[in-house]
């Protein structure tokens, strides 16, 4: 089997510089987001939170796992919500029900998520909660 021949340095260099812009591209989008999506800072609030609770009750490494994808998953959620958005009011400024479903379904997918997520707290935090103000 032929081996494949590594990139020259100056293409490397210029890979490097490529995959760098893609993530100030995508650290602009989130910002982006979080300037027009109010539904994004109570994310942020909920992260903060979420992650200030799990220190304090000291979480399990496996419970840190799963409290990171739920918490992920909605942020992902509702940022590709928001783009379905923007796509939708660029294409279909006008009423159109096909416009109005997508966002409708967009926004069913960040619905979905949040009520895993909220699960997720529940069995997680709950019963810790529940010791805590039952003593
Ligand atoms: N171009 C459109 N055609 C048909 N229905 C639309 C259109 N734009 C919005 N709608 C309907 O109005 C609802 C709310 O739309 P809007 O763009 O205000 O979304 P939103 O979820 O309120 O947005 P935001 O996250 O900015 O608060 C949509 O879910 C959809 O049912």
């Amino acid at each position: 089997m032929v081996e494949p021949t590594p990139p020259p340095p100056r293409r490397l260099a210029a890979l490097v510089r490529q995959r760098a812009a893609s993530f100030g591209y995508a650290f602009r989008g989130v910002w982006a987001a979080l300037q027009t999506e109010v539904h994004l800072w109570f994310h942020a609030a909920a992260t903060v939170l979420v992650i200030g609770l799990g220190l304090y009750f000291g979480l399990e490494r496996w419970e840190w796992a799963v409290v990171a994808l739920a918490v992920g998953a909605v942020w992902c959620a509702e940022l590709v919500n928001t783009a379905i958005e923007a796509v939708v009011n660029l294409v279909s400024p006008d009423y159109h029900p096909l416009a109005g479903r997508a966002k409708d379904v967009a926004a069913g997918a960040v619905l979905v998520m949040a009520i895993a997520a909220l699960a997720v707290g529940l069995l997680i935090f709950g019963p810790r909660v529940w010791d805590l103000l039952s003593w």
